[in-house]
């Protein structure tokens, strides 16, 4: 189906996800504060917000781990609270902290994974490759590397075919390649048309893997929309970067159509709603040579809504 860009459920029984105005305390503290949304069949959502800003409280009301205070919550067309054991053979869940059989092959365990959900040992091969593992699947889970570990986590939640599949932060402590070769993995589950709630804190990966992401602030949801949709309904500023050593802070304060000038490990970075005339300033003053155009960025958008004040990791 096709996202709908707005925040408020849209009234679609087919949704694999609805909440309409979701409250959930902790004591005094308002971990989710009128939540509503909806995730489409097929829809890569992402989840996004700085720590404690509800994201797990929602997923848990989701997975039907926690009772929402107020609200609905509709999940592939049911109620997951009380703990609904037929919802839960539909859903996969990776946690950050997945439990693994360590001394079991990666193989051993996903058939192991595999019969705890009355699977053949042919769905485990299949989640062994869709997540390209298929050649360690004779190494022991122990000794697997950091990144196998986390594409064999995303297997074990996939193991039964589920309809809705939770991943949390799943790149999270891989270095640059491994995160990088996961988002391929990522990539071809969305491309199976897959329905994933996708919680991370990288931005660059929300920006290139999710349909839609909410971003949540103390509660709330701040922003929802696909990625493309709040950059482009952000700030219009263009930021240009001027190499070391080109252009002193003051001189560059003094360019008409500048708005705002900062230094940033040497460089200047001007701020401007005139890119064409700042630009055309430059060329005479310093040249275009090495001056970078920075377009807007989901992580300009996310720091924008929860730049002040908010939590930061
Ligand atoms: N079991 C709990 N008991 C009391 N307070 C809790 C509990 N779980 C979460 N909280 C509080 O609720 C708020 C929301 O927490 P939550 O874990 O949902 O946020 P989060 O966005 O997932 O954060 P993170 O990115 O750190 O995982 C925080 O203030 C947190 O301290």
């Amino acid at each position: 189906m096709t996202p709908t860009p707005s925040s408020r459920p849209a009234q679609d029984p087919t949704a694999a996800v609805v909440l309409d105005d979701v409250h959930k305390a902790y004591g005094a503290t308002r971990a989710v504060d009128g939540v509503s949304l909806t995730v489409g069949r097929g829809e890569f959502f992402g989840l996004l917000g700085p720590n404690g800003a509800g994201k797990t409280t929602v997923v848990e009301i989701m997975e039907g781990q926690r009772r929402a205070d107020a609200g609905t919550v509709t999940v592939l067309g049911q109620s997951p609270w009380p703990r609904n054991t037929a919802l839960l053979p539909r859903l996969g869940v990776q946690t950050q902290a997945s439990a693994f059989f360590v001394r079991l092959t990666a193989r051993e365990h996903l058939a192991t994974m595999a019969a705890l959900y009355r699977c053949d040992a042919a769905a485990a091969e299949r989640a062994l490759a869709s997540v390209g593992l298929t050649e360690q699947g004779s190494t022991r889970v122990d000794d697997l590397s950091g990144g196998q570990r986390q594409r064999l986590a995303i297997a074990s939640a996939l193991v039964h075919d589920p309809e809705l599949i939770f991943l949390d932060e799943p790149t999270a402590a891989l270095d640059p390649q491994a995160r990088r070769s996961l988002w391929e993995v990522l990539r071809g589950l969305r491309s199976e048309g897959r329905t994933i709630v996708y919680t991370t804190h990288h931005l660059d990966e929300a920006e290139a893997l999710c349909d839609r992401v909410a971003i949540m602030v103390a509660g709330r949801i701040a922003a929802l929309d696909s990625p493309g949709r709040l950059i482009a309904a952000s700030s219009p500023t263009t930021r240009l970067v001027v190499p070391a050593g080109r252009l002193t802070l003051e001189r560059a304060r003094a360019i008409e159509g500048v708005d705002r000038a900062s230094e940033e490990g040497g460089a200047i970075v001007l701020e401007t709603l005139a890119s064409g005339r700042v630009l055309s300033a430059l060329d005479q003053i310093t040249g275009l040579q090495g001056v970078q155009t920075r377009t807007a960025s989901l992580e300009d958008v996310y720091l924008d809504l929860t730049g002040a004040g908010a939590p930061q990791p």
